[in-house]
This record gives C-alpha cells, structure tokens and sequence, in this order.
C-alpha cells in the first residue's frame, strides 16, 4: 500500500535534491571543469616555444582551479542530505530505499543547517485536510485518486531526479577520474617545466657566464685598443719629430757635402805644403841630431865644469843657517838675537853682557863660512844653493849633507821641513829635482832605479825607521825600497816620520838625542852607449850637539849626551882624518861614521855640513861651539886618489 505521508516526505526529499542539483556550487563545478579542458586544450594547442611561458601561467590557473575544485568538492560533499529511514516520522517502515549517499559520490554527513521542520508540519496539515472527519466518501474518492494521480507523477518525478543523481554520480566520478589524469598531468607538466627550468637555469648561467667572459674580452680589448691608440699618437709624434729631424739632417748633408768639398781643396793643398814639410823635416833632423850631439857635449862639459866647481869649492863645505828668534825665546825667556849676519860669507857672535867677564871682555867672535843663511833665508834659497851637489849626485857621485847644531838650532826644520809647500825641507826638494832630471835625460837615452832607505842611530843602536826593526851589525836587515816616482816617495817619508815619532814617545823624545839617516842609491844607465852612473845621497839629520858640561845633564840624559858627544867627535875626528890624509882613518869609532864611511871617503864623495844656529843669548855657549866645530870642518880638504 502506497504510505501518502511517506509519499509525501519522499517526494520532499527528492525535491531538495533536485534543489542540490541546481545547486550554484555544483554548477560552477561544472563550469570550472569545462574551463580546465578549455584551458588543456589550449596548452596542447600552444606550439613549444610559447609552452615555458603558458606553462607559468597555466600553472598557477590550474592550482588555484583545481584547490577551488578541492574546496567546492568539500563543500558538495559536506551537504547533508535527509535520510528518510533514520526520520523519527517514518513510523510506518515505507519499503522505499533510497540510494546511498556513496553511490551518489555524495557524503552521508547531516548538513546541520537544512530545516525539515517545515515541509513536515506544512503534511501534517495537508494530512489533517485530507482526512477531515465528516467529509463526505465521494469526496474521499476523488481526493484519493488525485492523491494517487499526485502518487503517480510524483513517482514518476523522483524516479527523473533518481537518474539524474545517478548521472551526476556518474560524471562525478569521470570528473575524479579526469582530475587524477589530470594531476598525472600536471605533475609530468610541472615535471617538464623543472627540467625546462633547470636547463633554463643552466643555460642561463651559461649564457651569463659568456656573457661575463665576453664582457671581459671586451674590456681587455678596450684596453689594448687604447694602449694601442697611444701607441699609435706616439708614433705619429715620433714620426713628425724624424721627419723634422730629417730635414734637419738633409740640411746639414748639404752643408757636409759643401765642407767636403772645400775640405778636398783644403787637402790638395796641405798635401802640396806637406811635400814642403817632409822636406823641410829630413833636413831638421839632420840639424837635430847634430844639435843632439852639442847638447851631449853640453851636458858632459857641464858635468865636468860641476866637478870641477866642487872641487874649487872644496869637497867638504859648510853652509851656516841661522834661525829666527822663536816667539817663546821673546816672549817668554826674553832673549836676544846675539848673531850678526855682517855679509853673505860672514857672521858675528856677540858676547852677552854677563859673558863678557868669561870671555876676557871679548865683544864678538867672528866666523867665515862659504854660505851663510840669515833668519830670513827661505827653504827655496837654501836649497838652490845646494842644488849644484844634487847634480853631482845625478852625475855619479856620493854626497853627503848633515845638519849640526844644538837641540832645536834647525837641523830637522833644514832636512825635512814643514807639510806646506813654502816650508818643505832639501829632502822633498831633492827628490823632486832628482825625478825630473831623471825625465829629462830619458832623451838622452839615461834610465835610472832609485832605492831609499830611513834608518836612526840612537846611543849607537841601529833602527830601519821603514821597517822599525833594529838593524844588527851585518846591515842586510836595512831595507831598500825601490820608488818609481815621487808620490811613492812621500808615503815612505811618512811613515819613517812617524816611525821616528814612536820612538821618540818610548824613549823620552829621544828623536832629538838621535842620528836620522836618509839614504838614496842611484842606479843610471845609458841604453845608447852603455854608460853607467851610480850616485848615493846622505841627507843626515844629527842629534843635538849639547856640552856634558854645559848642558848640566844627569841620568839618562847625560848618558845619551855622552854617545850623541862621541859620535859627533867621531865624525870630526874622521873629517880630519881624510883631511890629513892619514893612513888609517877612524870610521869605525862610531856607528854614524861607520856606517857613513863608503860615502864620506874617496875623491867621488861631496861633503855638506849645515851648521844649523840659534840666535837666542840663551844659546850663547852652544852656538860659539857649534860655530868653532863648523869652522873646523870648512878648513878640511878630503884628498884626492
Ligand atoms: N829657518 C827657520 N825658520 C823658521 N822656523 C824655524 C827655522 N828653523 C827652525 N825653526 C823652528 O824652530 C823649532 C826647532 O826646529 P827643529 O826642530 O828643526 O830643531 P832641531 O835642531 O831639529 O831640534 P832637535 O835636535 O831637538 O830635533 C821648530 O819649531 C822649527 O819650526
């Protein structure tokens, strides 16, 4: 039996689902699935080179669609449909079914919001109208064959909206299955798309990469191209200076050329006058040589009448130098120049006023010397005049020159002089005289060696002041520098002074109590006729000529006295001797006179004693002995062989 109620609430029912149906939601589902196939269709439409752009669009449009279609999908399914057999109203247990929510890809889930209230209150109206009692049977019928006819259509209706769930149900279900495809597809897409990006990426990278590296390039080509301009301007400046320049050059080529010319007449003209030249040579050279031979004749005359005017002279001299009054002798002690210099050979003692009583009223002593040298007589006066002996030793003679006197008379200042060129001493002057006689007889075909040696007699103690070693008896420990030139001379003369300093420090200045030899071997040959010329220099510097007596030494100092007093006696003592022709002459009564023995005896030995003079009154007494020795020596006369 057909149940009208649960006809009723069924036809209700399926009416609501028809309203689901139609629901906005489920049809915009639809629209969204439409698009989306749209939208697949117009990517596989895409041609490839435009995929990589849709693919970004169409990705970002297909996952919001498909979370919409997600979120729609939620929404459909959590809309609660009645389930009519679980109605408390279903009092009758109606043998409809309807299908279940799952075949309907609908969820089973009440939906809270839906009111049933109302349909159901509105049939138990239409209930109680149907059913009114009293109502008469006909209209019974009549109202329940339209209750059926109703029943029929209705029926009929529900069974429309039956398929149609069941359709819908269908299409949901290609719709999941297309959205999973879909998904498939999306996910090879978007997996197309990575890998399309990663390459993208990498080509990019690669692309930026040479991109970089042509910027690189680039720059260092920039580069060069600059330096390379530069070069290029530099180039060009280079070449308008060497086009200036080459002007230049032509000009000067034009001159040359012109010069050249005048240069070739100025030529043929020299050549003409050098015929004349050579001409006017040969016979200059005859005039030359013969002009040679006189001068070789000159010289050999000269040296002769030299010989000759030592020997008038007397080989044993002797020059008198007096000093000047030094400023601690005015100054100080207050002393008095006592010598007169009455003439050029000539010299006056004056007795001092409390000598006089000594002297037996004697004023003055008066000496005759060959020479006599004042106060004011330069270093270059006194050596022009013993300039004569150094020719003769050059000439091949043996020639000694001391210097006698008192402590601090002049001897050393005679000898060796000051540093300056005004004070320098006859050593340095002699020996520039030697080297540049040496020069200038080089032409006449003379060569020469010269030997130098320094040595010191102190208390009869012989020392090589070059080497400062003590010399023994046998002599050959004395040494001999050969010198060359005069500036190898100097350093010598140097260190012997020193040499002679450091002695006189050890030995309380003992340099004054010394004898010091300067000795020169001069060894001469003539490449054109064989000749030989040997000569040596003595230049003697003797120790101080003090009296025992008169000097009031003690000690020490009286003892190197008492040696310096027998070595000078010595040597006058052997003046005389060769003076008087003796058979036996002591040389060997000192070492100053035996060492100097060679060169003091024999008629090729030229002697000149220095009588060095103070002419303070202080130095009364040692001048008039220096003066009474002097005297002696310039009356000796050295024999002849
Ligand atoms: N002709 C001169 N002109 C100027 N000064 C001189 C002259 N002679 C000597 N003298 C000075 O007199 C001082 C003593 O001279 P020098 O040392 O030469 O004496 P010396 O006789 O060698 O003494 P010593 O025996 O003690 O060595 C020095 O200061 C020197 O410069």
């Amino acid at each position: 039996m057909f149940n009208h109620q649960t006809l009723f609430e069924t036809t209700q029912f399926y009416v609501q689902r028809q309203n689901l149906a139609a629901n906005p939601r489920i049809a915009a589902l639809r629209e969204r699935h439409d698009m989306m196939n749209s939208i697949i269709n117009e990517l596989n439409q895409s041609n490839k080179n435009d995929l990589k752009r849709h693919l970004l669009l169409t990705s970002d449009k297909i996952t919001n669609i498909f979370t919409q279609i997600q979120a729609d999908k939620e929404n459909v399914n959590s809309i609660n449909l009645p389930v009519q057999a679980d109605t408390k109203d279903n009092k009758n247990g109606s043998n409809f079914k309807r299908k279940s929510d799952e075949s309907l890809g609908l969820p089973s889930s009440i939906n809270q919001n839906f009111n049933f209230q109302q349909p159901l209150i509105q049939n138990n109206n239409l209930r109680q109208a149907v059913f009114k009692p009293g109502a008469d049977m006909q209209d019974l019928v009549d109202q329940n064959m339209i209750l059926e006819q109703l029943c029929l259509n209705q029926e009929h209706f529900l069974n429309e909206l039956y398929e149609e769930a069941e359709n819908i149900a269908n299409s949901n279900l290609i719709w999941k299955k297309e959205i999973i495809q879909m998904n498939h597809h999306i996910e090879n897409i978007n997996k197309t798309i990575s890998s399309l990006e990663s390459n993208f990426v990498s080509e990019v990278k690669a692309i930026k990469n040479q991109v970089m590296n042509l910027h690189i390039t680039s720059d260092q080509l920039q580069e060069e191209m600059d330096i390379e301009s530069e070069n290029n301007q530099n180039l060009m400046e280079q070449n308008k200076q060497y086009s200036q320049e080459l002007n230049q050059l032509l000009e000067i080529k034009k001159q040359l050329e012109k010069e050249i010319e005048e240069t070739e007449m100025h030529q043929k003209s020299l050549k003409e006058q050098n015929n004349q030249f050579s001409d006017f040579l040969a016979t200059s050279e005859i005039k030359q040589q013969e002009l040679f031979k006189r001068i070789e004749l000159t010289v050999a005359e000269k040296k002769d009448l030299n010989d000759e005017l030592q020997s008038i002279k007397g080989n044993i001299r002797v020059y008198c130098r007096i000093r000047p009054l030094l400023p601690s002798e005015i100054n100080i002690d207050k002393c008095s120049n006592i010598i007169q210099v009455t003439s050029s050979n000539n010299v006056a003692l004056q007795v001092p006023q409390q000598h006089l009583k000594s002297e037996n009223n004697q004023k003055d002593y008066r000496f005759s010397f060959e020479q006599i040298f004042d106060e004011n007589s330069s270093q270059q006066t006194v050596f022009a005049e013993m300039s004569q002996l150094i020719q003769s030793l050059i000439d091949g003679f043996n020639v000694c020159i001391f210097a006698y006197g008192q402590t601090g008379s002049g001897k050393t200042y005679t000898i060796e002089g000051g540093q300056s060129e005004e004070s320098k001493g006859l050593m340095q002057r002699s020996m520039e005289m030697i080297f540049q006689q040496i020069k200038y007889l080089q032409q006449f075909g003379w060569t020469y060696k010269l030997f130098v040696s320094f040595q010191e007699v102190y208390m009869e103690q012989h020392r090589d002041l070059i080497t400062n070693f003590k010399v023994s008896e046998k002599q050959d420990q004395l040494v001999f520098v050969e010198i060359n030139s005069i500036e190898e001379f100097y350093p010598l003369m140097k260190r012997a002074r020193e040499n002679r300093k450091t002695g006189s420090t050890m030995c309380n200045d003992h340099s004054s109590r010394s004898h010091s030899i300067f000795q020169l071997k001069l060894y001469g040959s003539n490449t054109k006729d064989g000749k030989t010329c040997n000569g040596t220099l003595n230049l003697v510097d003797l120790a101080g000529s003090e009296r025992v007596t008169q000097s009031k030494a003690e000690g020490v100092l009286l003892e190197e006295t008492k040696f310096i007093n027998r070595s000078l006696t010595a040597l006058g003592d052997v003046i005389n001797s060769l003076a008087q022709k003796d058979k036996h002459t002591p040389f060997r009564n000192s070492k100053l006179t035996y060492l100097l023995q060679p060169y003091l005896s024999g008629e090729g030995s030229k002697t000149l004693m220095f009588l060095n003079l103070s002419p303070s009154s202080s130095s009364y007494h040692q001048t008039l002995c220096s003066l009474r020795f002097g005297d002696k020596v310039s009356n000796i006369k050295l024999k002849k062989k």
